[in-house]
């Protein structure tokens, strides 16, 4: 499940009694014995056969500029967020990553790219299987009424997903099949006993040593059981060159750069094969020729990316698949399933002869009181509540502009109040507001002048020309981006307030003909700081874009070339001066009258 998060190395990377070379593990992990079928016994390819694929497929995708625009020629551009596992309902920590990869997409439409956003739902397993026990459901039916929380949610954020995949399509599991027989064939598949201590929770063998007292488990402090199945394998130590290689070749594949660091180390320190089946859990995809075992999360989940995209109706295939858009242009995760995008992902793909992502980026973890938000700790922000109190705008805008895209961040309530009323409220809302209100005073809200014309020279246009947040989108950048937009917003302030065009209407005349045309101004900025924040913003930005007189549907087709100064024209009028943006306590008071 590529959410199901997999704390320790040695935990998750398997060892077969062919390469058991770890004495950490050799005492709780152990493998009995090695009974390969035929077929899939190891064809250990030698080290420079490996290096010659990997001469081959080590540049095919991956990007060559740190900005994930891909090659100038690319006009598609395939963004996934991670398959959410469906053990609980989503938490701010989900919603986090969606609403990054939902502004990302949004700028790549406005920049002219033909965007596949993909998302969904990781739904087998046996921690589904005993959630749905627990709660008196069939874990069809747990995971029906999950993945609709996810849906649901991204409703309300505003989340713009072209494709949502559950990992219990019948397409999923087609695809899923296909590629295992794959890899089989490339011979990266064999069978081996394996013997441990068991955590039902993290679904995982666990090493000994990182156990508490009485064997359990760190994260869920719960005893693991011993448990001995066999299970089927992957040789991902057999890629340990061609990943290698890949890395040196593309230091952009993996971003933030430090991520890349320590993807890179993970590698040098030396890979081993990793479980990918299960004996004991029927709630799975079973494994091609063996109805006793199930696939196991990284070689169910991660194929999602690629079945997501397969239309409704076409043919159940993975060459359809790859053809309806593969490879994603960008793997958007949190940092604590890095390893498995960065360093399985890659070597699975090239096993099964797929091209490979352009970028793997590992965010960082929204914490609470400095403590990693999660399920397992219990100390998640509700984001329906946060939505539904202040509304899809501010959360969105709070955590991309609060939060560098790449580090931890901490949420305060108090600081998210304050954030979001300095800016959207104030600093946006407010500049709109009040220039309205004087148009409609003085200029019975309509505009004098073309913004071309009302700007010749004027210092508002070239500040405004200066501050371009395209870059830092491309970059993903996104806190960056939302601060180069909210300076158009401080400078339209600035400049209201140095012009006071409510004394110049006073004075009549000329005075009050300049006026007109700082109006228009400052209209013009606030109209291209609307469209520069709609990745972040988008319900405010078609706030503001109604305020200028413009329909809904003359929002839907702007573009990043509508950023450029220009847009608003003389004649044009603008709408009755609303608040677009509510100050916090206001919002809280106006749900309190709805409700009465
Ligand atoms: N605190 C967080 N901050 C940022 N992103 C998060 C956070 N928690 C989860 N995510 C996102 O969800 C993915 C992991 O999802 P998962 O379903 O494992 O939730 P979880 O709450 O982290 O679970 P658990 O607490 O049991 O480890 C991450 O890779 C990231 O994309």
């Amino acid at each position: 499940m590529v959410c199901r998060v997999l704390p320790s190395v040695q935990s998750t990377m398997c060892f077969p009694s062919t390469s058991a070379s770890s004495p950490s593990l050799q005492n709780s992990v152990r493998f009995t014995t090695t009974h390969l079928p035929r077929e899939s016994r190891f064809r250990r390819t030698s080290p420079l056969s490996i290096s010659s694929r990997g001469n081959r497929c080590c540049r095919c995708n991956a990007s060559s500029s740190s900005s994930i625009n891909g090659s100038a020629s690319s006009e598609s551009f395939v963004i996934t967020t991670p398959l959410y596992y469906v053990n609980a309902p989503p938490h701010m920590g989900s919603a986090y990553t969606t609403i990054a990869a939902d502004a990302i997409a949004r700028f790549q439409r406005l920049n002219g790219k033909k965007v596949i956003f993909v998302t969904g739902t990781d739904e087998h397993g046996e921690k589904i299987a005993m959630a749905a026990a627990a709660s008196g459901s069939s874990p069809a039916q747990h995971c029906d009424s999950v993945s609709q929380a996810y849906r649901s949610l991204w409703r309300d954020l505003g989340i713009s997903y072209d494709k949502f995949i559950r990992t219990t399509d019948p397409k999923h599991e087609a695809v899923v099949k296909e590629f295992y027989a794959k890899v089989l064939a490339s011979g990266d598949i064999y069978r081996a006993d394996y013997e441990g201590l068991y955590c039902i929770n993290c679904e995982e063998y666990k090493d000994e040593k990182e156990l508490l007292a009485n064997n359990c488990c760190p994260i869920h402090l719960k005893p693991c059981a011993a448990r001995k199945e066999d299970n089927y394998f992957f040789a991902l130590s057999k890629y340990q060159q061609f990943l290698e290689k890949l890395l040196s070749e593309n230091p952009d594949f993996v971003q933030p750069s430090f991520r890349f660091n320590e993807v890179q180390s993970w590698i040098k320190s030396g890979l081993r094969d990793f479980s990918i089946s299960r004996a004991s859990v029927d709630w799975g995809i079973e494994v091609p020729n063996d109805a006793k075992q199930t696939i196991y999360v990284w070689f169910d989940a991660l194929l999602g990316y690629i079945s997501a995209l397969l239309d409704e109706g076409e043919e159940f295939n993975l060459q359809a698949a790859v053809s309806a858009g593969w490879p994603a242009s960008l793997h958007l995760i949190g940092k604590d399933i890095l390893r498995f995008h960065a360093v399985y992902w890659p070597a699975m793909l090239i096993s099964a002869g797929l091209p490979l992502p352009k970028m793997v980026f590992g965010h960082g973890f929204l914490t609470k009181d400095g403590m990693k938000m999660g399920k397992s700790l219990g100390n998640t922000i509700e984001p329906t509540e946060l939505v539904l109190s202040y509304g899809p705008d501010a959360v969105r805008y709070f955590f991309l502009k609060e939060v560098e895209f790449g580090s931890d961040g901490d949420y305060s309530e108090s600081r998210f109040i304050s954030i979001v009323n300095a800016h959207l409220a104030n600093t946006i809302g407010n500049l709109l507001n009040r220039t309205l209100g004087l148009l409609k005073k003085n200029c019975q809200s309509m505009l004098a002048v073309d913004s071309v014309v009302a700007a010749e020279g004027n210092v508002l246009k070239d500040t405004v020309e200066k501050l371009s947040a395209k870059t830092h989108y491309e970059n993903l950048a996104l806190s960056a981006a939302c601060e180069t937009v909210l300076e158009i917003g401080n400078a339209g302030n600035l400049y209201i307030n140095e012009q006071a065009p409510w004394s110049l209407f006073k004075q009549g005349g000329a005075a009050s003909e300049s006026a007109a045309k700082d109006l228009v101004i400052i209209l013009e900025a606030v109209r291209i700081l609307a469209v520069a924040l709609s990745p972040v913003t988008p319900s405010l930005s078609l706030r503001i874009y109604n305020q200028l007189g413009y329909s809904d549907d003359h929002f839907n087709t702007i573009t990043w070339s509508d950023t450029k100064w220009g847009g608003l024209k003389g004649g044009q009028v603008m709408a009755q001066p609303r608040p677009v943006f509510s100050r916090i306590e206001d919002h809280k008071q106006e749900v309190v009258e709805l409700k009465r």
